[in-house]
């Protein structure tokens, strides 16, 4: 997947280091501060590239509009601001930065926690306000306490070292962490159902998306110690806000600490703004991040990661194409070029683009990898899908979006990996091979190809067999008939004559059928022109 990035669009305070190195690479960044959303949905169609922090909310409206885009960047962690699955399907790549400002939120987490538990922002107040009063705000210690970390990823780990130093006892709960990886950080992995009458302190540390929406829910904070005090520096939502209100009000629970909030910034009269306001509760406006040092890692870090994808050395960060860092393996590229071409003549031979098939047409394509090299069947799968939905949609199919357009539009894949080719004994050299077979209602078409020189090369055609191969790159003519030598000479006299210069020409042997393939210097205007009493032109494709 080749990107062409020049223009850029930074649409939320991002260090200037990212544009700097952006701009020193060659492409023009533009900076749209408080650009309004009717702006950003009127301009965002000149940008190849959008990069983010969690302000911009990247809606499927915003992407549709983006008719160029190629890629959501955001300088930071949390993706919730993008709508990951719209861009998905449009083709449009994600990228993060995390761990670029994991130390910020852990330093932000445990501030908090030592800040709730001596009431330092609700003192100071006090004092700002000239109130000098020593009883109020009595604290507790936090030496000997249990903290319960929910989330022992980035952050939640390096919570759960710093809090230790203060003498708390860590236990925690993360689905995909064991006992003894938990063990290793000094955290006592526990269920849930056992950590909620344990803790003092509950931190969240996981990502907000479906499982954890209200993981701190009334149920759970009914089953706490009332005296359990709840941070959160990860996302609003993953606290259900009412639940926290209520056993705040109820004295069923001591204080909150939070860094976010469901509605950022909140309105007036909201939930949140209740929550803001309880005296129990201290509260920053998102700061996890905003340090001078993780503002400057995580711009330096999308920068540098955009420059690596557009220069194909790596693709670090990103979301939602697992396929790509492995498109980006020298070997893999050739197979997946051929993998994309077959697709596509597939589709040229099965007449014209899935657009036009009746809808509810079934497709089921059936692809076999053979030998050495042809093993990354996902990748290839992907490819042949590129390659037979081509122009289906006008701003661009690709490895991100091949699938979930294919499932769309009734394509079925199967793709599987055999250590060695069957044609053996027909084609001596042909150990490595694709073999793409389509079948579409009353239509079926089995074609075999295998890389030589670094080309793809179409090998068969439904049996039809190309003695030589023929290379599928630059523009080739595809006709079928009965009788070759007749043919050809007939084909390449016309083409020469109208000033189509024919570099190749590939013929199965003369039988039932047989396919002509010629390489055409130019694409041929009106190739249907070419059909003659003994070949049927069938497609011309552009490789
Ligand atoms: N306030 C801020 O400014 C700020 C800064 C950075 C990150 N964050 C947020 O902090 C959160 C954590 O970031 P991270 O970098 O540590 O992420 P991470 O991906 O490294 O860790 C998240 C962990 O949560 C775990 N998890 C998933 N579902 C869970 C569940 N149901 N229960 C318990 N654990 C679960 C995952 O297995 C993972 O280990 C994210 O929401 C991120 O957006 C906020
Ligand atoms: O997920 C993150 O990276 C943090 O929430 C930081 O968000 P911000 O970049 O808007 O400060």
């Amino acid at each position: 997947m080749t990107l062409n990035i020049q223009n850029v669009l930074i649409s939320d305070p991002v260090d200037p280091i990212c544009s700097q190195i952006l701009q020193d690479y060659g492409m023009n960044v533009t900076y749209a501060r408080q650009w309004t959303k009717e702006r950003l949905l009127q301009e965002i169609q000149n940008y190849e590239v959008l990069i983010v922090r969690s302000e911009t909310k990247v809606t499927d409206d915003v992407l549709a509009a983006a008719t160029k885009l190629r890629l959501v960047g955001r300088a930071g962690t949390g993706l919730d601001n993008v709508d990951i699955s719209a861009a998905t399907r449009r083709g449009v790549l994600v990228m993060n930065t995390p761990g670029g400002n994991t130390m910020s939120a852990a330093e932000h987490t445990c501030a908090m926690i030592a800040a709730l538990s001596r009431h330092i922002p609700q003192a100071c107040a006090a004092l700002k306000s000239g109130i000098w009063d020593r009883k109020t705000y009595m604290g507790n210690e936090l030496h000997g306490k249990t903290l319960a970390i929910l989330g022992l990823g980035r952050i939640g780990r390096e919570v759960a070292i710093r809090m230790q130093a203060f003498g708390m006892k860590t236990i925690g709960y993360d689905p995909i962490i064991d006992k003894q990886t938990a063990a290793e950080i000094g955290v006592d992995k526990m269920e849930l159902e056992e950590i909620w009458p344990l803790a003092d302190y509950i931190t969240v540390h996981t990502p907000y998306m479906p499982q954890t929406h209200h993981l701190i829910s009334t149920s759970a904070l009914m089953r706490c110690k009332p005296s359990v005090r709840i941070i959160n520096i990860a996302r609003g939502g993953i606290v259900d806000e009412s639940a926290l209100l209520d056993v705040l009000n109820s004295n069923r629970c001591q204080g909150a600490a939070l860094d976010v909030f469901v509605q950022e910034p909140p309105k007036e009269g909201t939930t949140t703004s209740q929550l803001i306001q309880h005296p129990r509760v201290i509260c920053t406006p998102h700061l996890g991040a905003s340090t001078v040092e993780a503002q400057e890692r995580v711009a330096r870090e999308i920068a540098e990661q955009l420059i690596d994808l557009v220069e194909g050395r790596q693709a670090v960060g990103i979301a939602n194409a697992p396929n790509l860092a492995r498109s980006m393996v020298e070997r893999n590229k050739p197979w997946m070029q051929l993998a994309q071409a077959l697709g596509h003549l597939a589709n040229s031979l099965a007449e014209g683009s899935l657009d036009r098939c009746p809808s509810g047409t079934e497709t089921t394509v059936e692809l076999i990898c053979c030998g050495e090299g042809t093993e990354d069947v996902n990748l290839l799968a992907s490819s042949a899908l590129v390659g037979h939905l081509n122009g289906m949609k006008a701003n661009g199919i690709n490895i991100v979006n091949a699938a979930i357009l294919a499932r769309d539009v009734g394509v079925t894949i199967n793709a599987r990996h055999v250590g060695s080719s069957k044609y053996l004994s027909i084609v001596q050299d042909l150990e490595k091979l694709l073999q793409l077979t389509v079948s579409q209602g009353p239509f079926n078409i089995q074609l075999i190809g295998s890389v030589q020189g670094g080309n793809p090369v179409l090998y068969a055609i439904n049996g039809c067999w190309f003695p030589f191969g023929a290379t599928l790159s630059g523009n080739v003519l595809l006709f079928n008939g009965k009788q070759p030598d007749a043919t050809l000479t007939a084909l390449v006299g016309a083409l020469t004559a109208s000033g189509v210069g024919v570099s190749a020409v590939m013929c199965t042997p003369p039988g039932a059928s047989c396919w002509l393939a010629l390489r055409t210097a130019d694409v041929f205007q009106n190739p249907q022109k070419l059909n003659g009493p003994d070949a049927t032109f069938i497609a011309q494709l552009v490789f």
